[in-house]
This record gives structure tokens, C-alpha cells and sequence, in this order.
């Protein structure tokens, strides 16, 4: 079937459609990971948009069990240069076009792929459009352009409700944001006691878990749709100790008075390099963010800049310096990517650890 795929620019890519071929809006970017097409695929945080892979064979090796990043896929369109439908894996159990069939997810493949990135660089993350009409182009785009711009993707991919893994280590209440599996997998691997929690979760309904510490997830769209959990995060910051991801990253900084932004193109891949301010090292990082936190409105917060993005200069963590709070921009639960961050849940458990010390100095005082 032919797939068309419309920028708001009127650029037009006519290829073939795969998964299903159902008409959808989205905001159009671009993804330079080699590998990781299903977690891609199944990071909540890409909810509202359509991902474009720089990679140009897809498919290769299907889709396994393993490997889902949430329950189910929240993409709105899958664009490649080629799609590959006879994968060749011993984990796989069915194609990428199964699984986007599965889910009313739109694929078109056989699209220029290296023109259509240039173009998200050049102008800036656009929105589109895939499709199967045959309507005129000039008809597709006053749909597209009147489409309206989606504020609510936190509450789609939220949990709805309380959920726990449980373990036998520190009690960690996770804001679900749309919290990714791996964050959840590097927590049990610590055997902390899990407890995920909605979005719109109240501080007294978060001090009646009496956590160890609170981990704030990553999640799609801009962190200023979501006011309450910046309230919420604001009255938790001192209490426990916070560590944010993404998502939660900027929430942080917001709750501690700080600014975030729109970049042109954001940051989507395996391989961005970052700087630790700390130590001079250099993490090679799995990156997914069209936000980031302006580094100019950081002074007087009482927040430092602890990482930054190597390509652009960007801030890519920050940490409080009275409260135990810190937060990342990328992911550290590698998934996809590389495992050079997985150190940062350590220093988590570290922060919990001093924070019990503390209030057992403070109880024999
Ligand atoms: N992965 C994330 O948590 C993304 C955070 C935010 N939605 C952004 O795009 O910047």
C-alpha cells in the first residue's frame, strides 16, 4: 500500500505503508540509534510523536519479549529508509510490522531517510502527517496545520494506578511520568522495594508510603504541561531524596525555580557524548529529549550544573546543593544504549543510605 508522509513545510515522502496504515498527526523527529528499534518503539516518552530512523535497515531482528520498554507502544508513526520483514534473531517472536498491526501503528518505509533528517536539522522538528489519501497535498496540509498541538501525553502513559515491585531493599516511590522498564529493572536489580505511583500523585499521598527515596521517570512531551507535579515535586524537595530522569530531570529543576526550554531538534540516539563536571570523563549516553534546561536560569536556585552534552553544550544534570536531589537529562538505564551511566542508580542508593544515617544521628541526638 502506498504511505504518504507530509511535513508542515508541504515537504511530501511517497513510500510503502506497513503496520497499519491509519491517517496520524504527530511532531516528526529523528533517531541515529543503530540498534534499539523496539525500545524506541515502546519508550512512552516518544507519545504524540512520529520517529524517523537514520539507520537504514529496520527490522532485522524483529521483535523479542524482552525488550518492550512498556506494556504497549505510544508512537504515533514509524518512518525508515528500509524495512526489513523476514528478521533473523533467536529471541524473536514476531515482525516490526506485526507489532505495529498490533497497535494501529502507521509504518511507511522506502522514505530519503538522510534528506528528511537534514530537513528536522535544518528548519527544526516539524509536525506531519502519514497517510494513506490520495487527497491533494494543499487538502492534507490545512488538515495538518489545523491539527490540534497534544498536552495531555502524560496522563495517556501514566499508570493509573498504585503498582509495586517488591524487594527487600530501600522503598523507592516512582513518579510514573511514563516510566520506562529499564529504570524499573535497575531498581529491582538493587533490590529496592518499588513502588510506581501516578502522575498526579499528592506529597500526603507519597509521605504515606514512607519512601526511602523518590524517583521522578522520564515522559513525553513538554514539562510545563504538567503544573501539579511540579507543585507536588516542590513540597517533596528536602524531605526525601530525589533523583530525576528525563522527564523528571526537568521537572526538577522547574521545582527548584529553574527554567526549561525547546531545542531546535533535540537529542534522540545511543552514542551522545556527555561531560561530568566533577571528574573531566566523558559517559557515552542514550538520549531521547526535545527539552532542555536553560543553563542561564540556574543561578540563585541553589542548583549546580553537574553534566553536560559534549555536541552542543547543552545541560545534561544538575544536583541540589542543600537537598539531596539530583537529575539527569539522558538515561542511565541504557535501554537501548550504552550501560557507561548505570552508576548513577548506585549513587541513588547512596544518597538513601546517608539520608537513614542521618535521621538515625539526628533521632540518638
Ligand atoms: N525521555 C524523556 O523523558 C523526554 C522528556 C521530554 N518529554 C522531552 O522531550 O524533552
Amino acid at each position: 500500500m502506498i504511505a504518504r508522509l507530509i511535513l508542515e513545510d508541504g515537504t511530501e515522502c511517497i513510500g510503502q505503508g506497513f503496520g497499519k496504515v491509519t491517517e496520524t498527526y504527530g511532531e516528526v523527529v529523528f533517531n541515529t540509534g543503530l540498534t534499539g528499534y523496539q525500545e524506541v518503539l515502546s519508550d512512552p516518552s516518544y507519545c504524540g510523536q512520529i520517529v524517523t530512523m537514520t539507520y537504514p535497515l529496520i527490522g532485522n531482528y524483529g521483535i523479542n519479549r524482552d525488550d518492550f520498554e512498556t506494556i504497549r507502544p505510544y508512537i504515533h508513526g514509524f518512518v525508515v529508509r528500509e524495512h526489513c520483514d523476514m528478521p533473523s534473531n533467536w529471541r524473536s517472536t514476531k515482525t516490526l510490522d506485526e507489532l505495529l498491526k498490533d497497535y494501529d501503528i502507521p509504518g511507511i518505509a522506502g522514505v530519503d531517510t538522510r534528506m528528511l533528517t537534514r530537513k528536522l536539522r535544518y528548519h527544526g522538528t516539524m509536525k506531519g502527517m502519514i497517510t494513506a489519501s490520495q487527497a491533494p497535498l494543499s487538502e492534507l496540509l490545512a488538515a495538518l496545520n489545523s491539527a490540534p498541538v497534544m498536552t495531555d501525553q502524560v496522563a495517556r502513559v501514566s499508570t493509573k494506578s498504585v503498582f509495586t515491585c517488591p524487594g527487600i531493599g530501600h522503598r523507592v516511590v516512582v513518579i510514573d511520568f511514563g516510566v520506562k522498564h529499564g529504570i524499573l529493572r535497575e531498581l529491582t536489580k538493587r533490590q529496592c522495594d518499588v513502588f510506581v505511583v501516578p502522575h498526579d500523585v499528592t506529597a500526603a499521598e507519597i509521605h504515606r508510603l514512607q519512601p526511602d527515596g523518590i524517583l521522578l521517570s522520564n515522559g513525553p512531551g513538554n514539562p510545563k504541561d504538567v503544573p501539579q507535579a511540579i507543585q507536588t515535586i516542590r513540597e517533596l524537595l528536602g524531605h526525601y531524596p530525589l533523583f530525576g530522569i528525563c522527564l523528571g530531570h526537568q521537572l526538577l529543576a522547574l521545582a527548584s525555580g529553574a527554567d526549561t526550554e525547546k531545542m531546535k531538534f533535540g537529542h534522540r540516539g545511543g552514542n551522545h557524548p556527555v561531560k561530568e563536571a566533577a571528574t573531566g570523563r566523558t559517559y557515552i549516553t542514550s538520549q531521547n529529549h526535545s527539552y532542555t534546561v536553560k543553563e542561564d536560569s540556574i543561578a540563585g536556585t541553589g542548583l549546580i550544573v553537574t553534566h553536560t552534552a559534549l555536541n552542543d553544550g547543552t545541560v545534561e544534570g544538575i544536583s541540589h546543593l542543600e537537598k539531596r536531589a539530583f537529575s539527569v537529562q539522558y538515561h542511565p538505564e541504557a535501554a537501548p544504549g550504552p550501560e557507561d551511566s548505570s552508576y548513577l542508580f548506585d549513587q541513588f542508593l547512596r544518597m538513601m543510605e546517608q539520608a537513614k544515617e542521618g535521621s538515625l544521628h539526628a533521632k540518638a541526638r
